[in-house]
Parts: structure tokens; C-alpha cells; sequence
């Protein structure tokens, strides 16, 4: 420690704490002003509230005392208790007895799984999970009850196979309860100062299926559990992937880009393969006796073949989900993107959305504020408050600037009348109008440099394709000959809409598949919490957890929640001061590297959970996948070596135990698995491990990604019955369709498909627009006055 340095730093922990509490007392006196509360607010008044209740008041509002004399009978149950912290473990106790200080009640019942807990981020604290099984076991006791608190290790989601790879997998990733200090998994975990493992590590605990891979009567799904490496330099390309491989022609400087065309080629090789999985069959399906395995416990179930939709790609963060998206549109596969944020909420579309408002409306005050703070005039708050102080009494913001003489604003107002001559909304003839929708936004962009400015920001790509999105929009707005900017304007305006009330309904916001609804699942591994899949992908596990996360507050202050040495938890603050030695520098104190330690181990134990509950989504099949870089002279192939013990990703457990066997018997080292995957393409690496008392094993399997993919969606025959209700009018085309199931779902959504007059097959998505003169819209251009549903739903429109 350096003394002057901790002393140097102590005016600027003196000057933070200032401002930290003005802006704190400022904040908490703008809540009582406008009288709200937020989140902690709502916590800590509930615990103060019940703090306050005398017996009379809670049973007045049915506050449950079960067992105490005085109370009436009720119980509190809480489930995904690993997510609570101590405030809201205290609320929970609070509600149960009168005493919160004392769980001394049998009224209590908790439902929770420690190694699921992934809600650090907005203050979960795991390790009140311990507390709270202690606290509720001595409890029991206490009363006389006996103490059932069972582990529930029975699970009725996952395959054996995929279960039992995950048992191996996890057995190694979590630390053994009560790990001896020599356990490779306790070198992997945070420790106390006796060397303990942490409170906030959770603990192995291997699970058992109660389902079968086979159906009563022997037909059997054959599960794929696999890790899928991903080698990024092109000689570990050259030495593992071989000649052809379509990953050798990719761009190799995006890794992430290669990972998700990886994944997409993955995901399309077991949709081609026709890849068998289990569906659950009700007991009066007709061959349920077959089926059953004369076992009332085990889930009787038939085979299927594997859909898209049964399929889930899991991400840690929405971060470079655009590239799965665009690697599946490539290979034809349709997916869902399960509850983006909508192309009409980004701020760009924002933006150009305000852009067309203006043109409609020049009046419309709030869409020019808008466009003129967006970064297509980047004018300040202030400059805009100077320029409305310059309005008459009941005049706009558009009068005022058109009315400006400043030079910043006069050629705002020239631009603006320009575009709206460009639009045809002007009076003025002096401007070219624009043919269609699309090609005034591109003239737009054109001459502001709108895209330049959006694509260089950190959300560059996706901004830049999502002004993409809604050109081709608007270019599908003038194809279907909505002409007025006001109708364009509408139609965005519904759909805007529709997005948004989607995504209050927690269902598919914004797809960009095959038509809607359907497909490939796309989502992040928070929102997939309580779900399952029959197919669960987890790809990027070389993602660097650390870099994704940083502190709490940006630069170089910490603050992290430590432990008191006594169950509780203490702020605790740090800050870089004067490097005494140079001033121009800063240096770290104490308090920042202890916060900073801590963060990072807690951040670390939070991965393991993270990725536990990402892989524990899987019923069927399992695949991870993570990119290798080069790295090592020393490891096979050049590959990276992992670092398990100071992680940074989650490849540095996966590999240590896929590749380097770590706590395997054997000696089949990585050098082993190199050689496998070069002349096989793959190697299967064995997991054994206990599960109460008894030595079970898991296999995963290391392979190589696929070489070559062909995907053909499957079609479904839909007679369309185009001429049975329509009088008049000579049905120029097929009468019946091949639609894929996504068309169907695109045609009752109203959206536009194409039939191929040639085929007779059908697709829905806008890359298969009409190329050549065999595709016709299904709908409008067989059908005049006929919407695509209409089509489907053989109903005719309206008579008009
Ligand atoms: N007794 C049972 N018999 C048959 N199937 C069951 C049984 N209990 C649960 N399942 C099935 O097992 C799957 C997982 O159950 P559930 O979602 O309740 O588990 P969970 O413990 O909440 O999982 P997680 O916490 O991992 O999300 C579901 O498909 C559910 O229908």
C-alpha cells in the first residue's frame, strides 16, 4: 500500500462524497416534490410500514402469524427466491411473523435454485439464499415440524444424455459443496479469508431426468450434446477446418461474424437432417398406451421432427444479435426475434419518422423539436429554447425558424422547405419531386449525411441497418401505391403501434423472418428464464465477461456491496487519486482494488449461473459454441490456452474441461482432442461424476463446424380456392399454393407473399421478391381488391 498515495487521495474521495450526497439529497427531494418513488423506495417503505404494525393492525390487513396464537392462518410462498436480496428477504419475513429480526415461523415457504441466479445487475444478492435455508431449517427445528426442506433434483425438462453432459459440465464449473482447497473447482471459485469457498458461489448439484430418450415402445431420439469450437486465425482455419470450408472464405477479422454464421449453418444442418425430438402426448392421445413406458413418473412422449421453431439461440446481451439475424435470412431459415427493442423505437427511425412528420405537418411542434435535437441537425436544448423564445404568442416553432436570421437556423429552414418541395407538400415548384417514398429518404440522407453520422456511433451497424429496415418499408409502402405522405405516414404510425403493444404482451415484436411469428427463437438468456426448447443453442462463450460489464459508475470509481465478516453487507467506495509521484497520473487506492476484486469475483461466479441457466433451457438437444483465437506456441493447434482460474470467459471453463479434461480420469489431453477433431472432425469427451453417492458420466461432444448446408424450409399444400368467391374476375395463376407454414402465418398477418406461377410454391419473405416474370403477389396481383388474409381465410373483401 502506498501510504501517500491513500492520503493524496483523500480530497477527492472528500470532494466525490460531497457531490455524491448534494446530488443524492437533490434527487431524493425531487421524489418527495413530485411524489414518487422509485424501486429501493418501494422495498424500504414496505419493510417501514410493516416495521410499524402492532398485532391489531396486522390482522386487520391479514398479515400472517401461522402458529402464533394471535394470528390467522396463512402463508407466504416465494419462488425464484435466488433472486432476492436482504432488503426483500426481510419484507418476505416481515409479512410472514411479527418479528422479521426472528424467523420463528412454519408459515414460510421458499422455492429457489442458487446456481439460477443472474440478477447481480439490478442488486439479487445469492448468497442471502444460504442465509434464508439456514434461517428457515433452525426455524423447523425450533417448532418441532420436521425439517423438509428437499433438494429438488429431479428434472422433468432435459434428456438424459443432455442432462447428464450438463451434470459433468457444471460439476466442474461450480465448485463441490464444501470443495476441499486440492478440488480443481475450488481453485475456480472466490474465497474467504479462512479459504472457504465465497457465500455467493453456488454449489454442483447433478441433477436426475425422469424422462427416457426412447418412447415405450423403443423409438428413440438421439440427442446432440456438443460443444462447437470456432477457430478464428486462419492457420488454426487451415490446420483444423481444412480445404473448402465455406468459414474459410468469410471476413476473419469479425469473429463474431463467423461464430454466427457458424451457429446459423449449425441450426440449419439439424432442421435438413430432419433431427428427431420428443412432444408430450395428453393420455387421450390415440397412441398414448404405446407410447407410455408403463411408469407413471416418466412423461410419455412421441417423436416428431424438428422444427424451427422448437429452436432457441441464447444470448448474453442484445449486442451483434443483427448478425444471427442476417446469417439466418441468408441460409433461408426463418426466425423471431422474441421482444427486441422495435425498429420504431430506435432512435434513428425516430428521427426520420419525425423527418416525415415535419414534411406532413410543419406545425407539428414536438416532431421538429425532435428532429432538430436528433443528430440530422444536432442542435442543442439550448439553442432550441433560444429559438422558441423567439416565437410569437401563438405561433410554431416553424414560423420561428423560418423566420431565424441566425445562420445556423437559416439553413435548417432551407433544408427543411427543400425536402418538403422534394416530398411534393410544397407550394413552390422550384424542386424535383421525388418518385416513390424510399427515394426521397435516400435523397435525404443523401444531402444531410444522416447515415454517416448514425453508422460511426457505438450502435453504428445496427442504426445503419435499421435505416435499411425502414427505407425498404417505405419502398414496399410505394409498391403497394400508398401515395400520399400522409397515408406513409399513418401506415408507419399503425405499425408503430401494433410493435409497441406487442411488446407490452411479451410476444414477438419484430421479426424480420419469414413472414412473422415463428421460426428460429432469438433471445437473451435473461428473457429465456423459465422457458425451454427442444433445441438450445448458447453460442459466443468467448465473449471477455469482463469487458461486457466495467464498473458500476464509469472511469475509475467502484462501488461494490461487500461483506461485513458478519452475514451482512457494507458499501464500500473506491477511487484512483494523484499519483504523488506524478500528478499528471492517477494511482489506485486500496479501497478501489479491494471493490474491484470483489466485483470482478462476484461478476465471475455470476457467469457460471448465467451460462448454467442458459444450458438448462434444453429439452432434446444442447449445443455451445465459442470462438478460438490464436494464442498459445505451447497449446494444440495454436488455440488459446483457457485460464479457469481467472476467467474471463466462458470458454476458460468449457475448454479446460472439454479439451484438457480437467478432473477427468485418462489422459486424453488436448493435444488428443486436436487430433481427433483434425482427422474426425470430432472427439467425445466424458464427464463422469456422483450423483448421490453413485458414479454417473455425461458426454459431450467437440465438433468442428459443419462444412457445407443445404436447407430447404418445409411447405405445407394450401388451396387457396383463389376463384370460388370471386365473380368476374379470370384467376390468372395456380389455384393451389405450396405455402410454408411461416407463409401461412405472413398471410393471416396481412403481409405480403409471392407465389411462383412456375412452381406453384410460395414464400413470404421480401429477399424472394418477384425476380423474374413468373412470381405473382398472392393476394392483390391475382386478386384485385384482394388482401393476402382474404386470400387465405377464402373469404372475399368487402364488396366496395
Ligand atoms: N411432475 C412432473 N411431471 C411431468 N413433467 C413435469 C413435472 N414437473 C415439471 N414438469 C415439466 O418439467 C419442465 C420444467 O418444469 P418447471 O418449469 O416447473 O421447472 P423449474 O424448476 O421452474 O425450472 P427452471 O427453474 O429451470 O426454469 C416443464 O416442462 C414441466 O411441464
Amino acid at each position: 500500500m502506498d501510504l501517500e498515495a491513500e492520503r493524496a487521495s483523500y480530497e477527492y474521495v472528500d470532494a466525490f462524497a460531497t457531490v455524491a450526497t448534494a446530488a443524492f439529497e437533490r434527487y431524493a427531494a425531487a421524489k418527495h416534490r413530485d411524489n414518487v418513488v422509485d424501486f429501493g423506495d418501494l422495498i424500504a417503505l414496505a419493510n417501514h410500514f410493516l416495521g410499524q404494525l402492532d398485532a391489531d393492525a396486522r390482522r386487520e390487513f391479514g398479515f400472517f402469524a401461522a402458529g402464533a396464537p394471535d394470528g390467522p392462518d396463512g402463508y407466504v410462498m416465494v419462488d425464484e427466491f435466488q433472486d432476492t436480496n436482504a432488503d426483500q428477504w426481510r419484507v418476505v419475513r416481515a409479512l410472514a411473523a411479527p418479528d422479521p429480526d426472528a424467523v420463528d415461523t412454519t408459515n414460510l415457504f421458499v422455492v429457489g435454485d442458487d446456481k439460477q441466479s443472474i440478477y447481480r445487475f439490478r442488486g439479487a444478492d445469492v448468497s442471502v439464499f444460504g442465509d434464508a435455508d439456514a434461517a428457515l431449517a433452525a426455524a423447523n427445528e425450533r417448532a418441532g415440524v420436521a425439517a423438509d426442506q428437499p433438494p429438488l433434483t429431479t428434472n422433468f425438462r432435459t434428456l438424459p444424455e443432455p442432462l447428464h453432459a450438463i451434470n459433468g459440465l457444471f460439476d466442474r464449473v461450480f465448485p463441490q459443496a464444501g470443495a476441499a482447497a486440492s478440488d480443481p473447482t475450488h481453485e475456480w471459485a472466490a474465497t474467504d479469508d479462512d479459504g472457504s469457498v465465497a457465500a455467493f458461489e453456488a454449489a454442483s448439484e447433478p441433477l436426475a431426468s425422469a424422462r427416457r430418450s426412447t418412447t415405450g415402445d423403443g423409438d428413440r431420439v438421439d440427442p446432440t450434446v456438443e460443444y462447437m469450437p470456432v477457430p478464428v486465425d486462419a492457420a488454426q482455419q487451415a490446420d483444423l477446418l481444412g480445404d473448402g470450408h465455406h468459414l474459410r472464405e468469410e471476413r476473419r477479422e469479425d469473429g463474431n461474424a463467423l461464430e454466427a454464421k457458424a451457429v446459423a449453418t449449425r441450426v440449419a444442418t439439424l432442421l435438413s437432417d430432419g433431427t428427431a425430438v420428443f412432444e408430450a402426448v395428453d393420455d387421450d392421445h390415440p397412441e398414448y398406451e404405446r407410447l407410455a413406458h408403463g411408469d407413471e413418473d416418466v412423461p410419455v412422449e412421441r417423436i416428431r421432427t424438428l422444427e424451427p421453431d422448437d429452436v432457441a439461440i441464447l444470448l448474453s446481451s442484445r449486442g451483434g444479435l443483427d448478425q444471427y439475424e442476417r446469417e439466418l435470412r441468408d441460409l433461408d431459415v426463418p426466425y423471431t426475434v422474441i421482444k427486441g427493442a422495435g425498429l420504431f423505437d430506435s432512435p434513428e427511425v425516430t428521427t426520420l419518422v419525425n423527418l416525415l412528420r415535419v414534411l406532413v405537418d410543419p406545425t407539428n411542434d414536438r416532431a421538429l423539436y425532435g428532429l432538430l435535437r436528433s443528430p440530422m441537425f444536432g442542435r442543442t436544448d439550448d439553442a432550441l429554447a433560444r429559438l422558441a423564445a423567439t416565437r410569437d404568442s401563438d405561433g410554431s416553432l416553424w414560423s420561428a425558424l423560418q423566420a431565424a436570421d441566425h445562420e445556423e437556423w437559416v439553413a435548417i429552414a432551407a433544408d427543411l422547405r427543400r425536402f418538403r418541395g422534394y416530398a411534393g407538400a410544397s407550394e413552390s415548384e422550384e424542386y424535383d419531386r421525388v418518385a416513390t417514398w424510399s427515394a426521397l429518404l435516400t435523397r435525404v440522407l443523401d444531402e444531410t449525411g444522416f447515415l454517416a453520422t448514425v453508422g460511426t456511433d457505438e450502435r453504428g451497424e445496427k442504426a445503419v441497418a435499421n435505416v435499411d429496415e425502414f427505407r425498404s418499408r417505405l419502398r414496399a409502402f410505394s409498391e403497394d401505391g400508398v401515395h400520399s405522405l400522409a397515408e406513409v405516414l399513418d401506415r408507419i404510425e399503425r405499425r408503430a403501434d401494433s410493435d409497441a403493444r406487442d411488446a407490452e404482451a411479451n410476444v414477438v415484436q419484430f421479426d424480420h423472418g419469414d413472414g412473422g411469428g415463428g421460426g428460429v427463437n432469438l433471445l437473451t438468456i435473461h428473457e429465456s428464464k423459465g422457458m425451454e426448447y427442444e433445441v438450445v443453442v448458447v453460442p459466443k462463450l468467448g465473449r471477455d465477461f469482463q469487458a461486457a460489464s466495467g464498473p458500476r459508475l464509469a472511469g475509475s470509481v467502484e462501488f461494490e456491496r461487500v461483506g461485513d465478516g458478519d452475514g451482512g453487507r457494507v458499501p464500500l467506495f473506491g477511487i484512483a487519486g494523484p499519483d504523488p509521484a506524478d500528478p499528471y497520473t492517477d494511482t489506485s487506492t486500496v479501497a478501489r482494488e479491494v471493490a474491484r476484486e470483489r466485483r470482478r469475483a462476484e461478476e465471475r461466479a455470476e457467469q457460471k449461473r448465467l451460462l448454467y441457466v442458459a444450458a438448462t433451457r434444453a429439452r432434446d438437444h444442447l449445443i455451445l459454441s465459442g470462438q478460438h483465437t490464436g494464442g498459445s506456441d505451447e497449446y494444440p493447434a495454436g488455440l488459446e490456452a483457457p485460464d479457469p482460474e481467472n476467467a474471463t470467459t466462458w470458454r476458460d471453463w468449457v475448454q479446460a474441461v472439454v479439451f484438457d479434461g480437467v478432473g477427468c480420469p485418462g489422459d486424453d489431453d488436448a493435444a488428443t482432442v486436436v487430433d481427433g477433431l483434425r482427422t474426425d472432425g470430432m472427439y467425445e469427451r466424458v464427464l463422469p461424476y456422483e450423483r448421490a453417492g453413485a458414479a454417473e458420466a455425461g458426454r459431450i461432444a467437440v465438433r468442428l463446424p459443419p462444412a457445407t448446408v443445404s436447407y430447404e424450409p418445409s411447405e405445407t399444400t394450401v388451396e387457396l380456392g383463389l376463384d370460388e368467391f370471386v365473380d368476374g374476375v379470370t384467376v390468372d395463376g395456380p389455384t393451389v399454393l405450396e405455402l410454408s407454414p411461416s407463409t401461412c402465418t405472413a398471410l393471416e398477418q396481412g403481409r405480403r407473399c409471392w407465389s411462383d406461377t412456375a412452381t406453384g410454391s410460395s414464400r413470404s419473405t421480401r429477399t424472394q421478391r418477384p425476380t423474374d416474370g413468373r412470381r405473382q403477389r398472392v393476394g392483390s396481383d391475382l386478386h384485385p381488391g384482394w388482401t393476402p388474409a382474404d386470400c387465405l381465410r377464402r373469404t372475399p373483401p368487402p364488396a366496395v
